[in-house]
């Protein structure tokens, strides 16, 4: 049995710079990943079935992106055998942390390894892109600089910080953020080395707080706490975000969330937990 993280990310700043053919946005943004992650557990089969295994089935089985994943590279490696998943979520679905790209990301790298396929990166970055265009990153390992829809990967070096997520009640649906008539699909491209992510935003974010004032109130709360270095929704939502830089702010401010919202703290990764394995 191999046990592997798939960790949560969060985008620091997202800006929708354009629109291809497709309908798919242009995006710059930064990925961060947390030290807060689902578990999956893999087993060889001795048959060529894909089984998933969950306490608690979120959707149906062939939907979910770990299955999806694995019958993909199954297809396209031509392996013959199969693997039981068991998955562990502690990722909010639907709340912009990326979760169920991780697991995928976190399923290719695990298969890769069992079926004895010896893909490289790149390889398995650009099957991963067409389940998701969070997929790469994930395999890619490390914080990253994101060009194109997400995809086109330059690493980068953040400094150490804590981050407060805050965990609303609701699941966002990226498709239907992406496809607002509100959308602000214009921002002026940056040039990456030189932009202090402070400085930076999230296009979706605005889109999201009319949809969902629940979204609005939790972002005003962390706006009104102490020793923030950015406060920004990440990804499509719903999860918002305060980012600190001592452990000692970040667990000050985790006191004071009143009853009722849910949130957690973490440590921001500049490597996806796999890494030392993947390299
Ligand atoms: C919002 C982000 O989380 C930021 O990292 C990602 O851009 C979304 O990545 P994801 O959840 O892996 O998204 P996908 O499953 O590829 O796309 C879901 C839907 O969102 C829209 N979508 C997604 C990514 C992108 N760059 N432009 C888009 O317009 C498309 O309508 C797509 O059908
Ligand atoms: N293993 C999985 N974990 C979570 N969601 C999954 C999984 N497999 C499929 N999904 C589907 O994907 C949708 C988005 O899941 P996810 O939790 O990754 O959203 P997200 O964090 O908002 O994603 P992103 O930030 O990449 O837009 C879910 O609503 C669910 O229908």
């Amino acid at each position: 049995m191999l046990t592997l993280p798939a960790p949560a990310k969060l985008n620091l700043f997202l800006h929708v710079i354009g629109r291809r053919h497709d309908g798919y946005h242009l995006l710059q943004t930064v990925f961060r990943f947390l030290d807060f992650s689902d578990e999956l557990s893999f087993e060889l089969r001795k048959d060529s079935v894909i089984k998933l295994h969950m306490s608690t089935a979120i959707i149906p089985e062939e939907e979910n992106l770990c299955v999806r994943a694995a019958k993909l590279l199954q297809q396209e490696s031509g392996a013959a055998q199969g693997v039981d998943i068991f998955l562990k979520k502690q990722i909010p679905m639907g709340g912009g942390l990326g979760g169920g790209s991780s697991d995928a990301a976190t399923t290719l790298l695990a298969l890769n390894q069992l079926w004895g396929l010896g893909w490289e990166k790149n390889g398995l970055m650009k099957l991963g892109v067409k389940l998701g265009a969070d997929v790469p990153v994930f395999i890619f390992g490390r914080s990253a600089f994101a060009e194109g829809i997400g995809e086109k990967l330059a690493p980068i070096e953040l400094p150490s910080a804590w981050y407060l997520v805050l965990v609303p009640s609701v699941q966002i649906s990226t498709a239907k953020i992406f496809a607002s008539k509100e959308l602000t699909r214009n921002t002026i491209p940056i040039k990456i080395p030189h932009f202090p992510i402070w400085q930076g935003h999230n296009d979706l974010e605005s889109v999201v707080c009319r949809a969902y004032p629940e979204v609005a109130n939790y972002l005003e709360w962390l706006k009104q706490l102490d020793n923030t270095t950015i406060v920004r929704m990440s990804g499509s939502g719903s999860c918002v975000f305060a980012e600190f830089a001592t452990e000692i702010a970040a667990k000050a401010a985790v006191e004071q969330i009143p009853a009722g919202i849910n949130g957690f703290i973490a440590q921001g990764l500049n490597r996806h937990p796999m890494c030392i394995s993947m390299d």
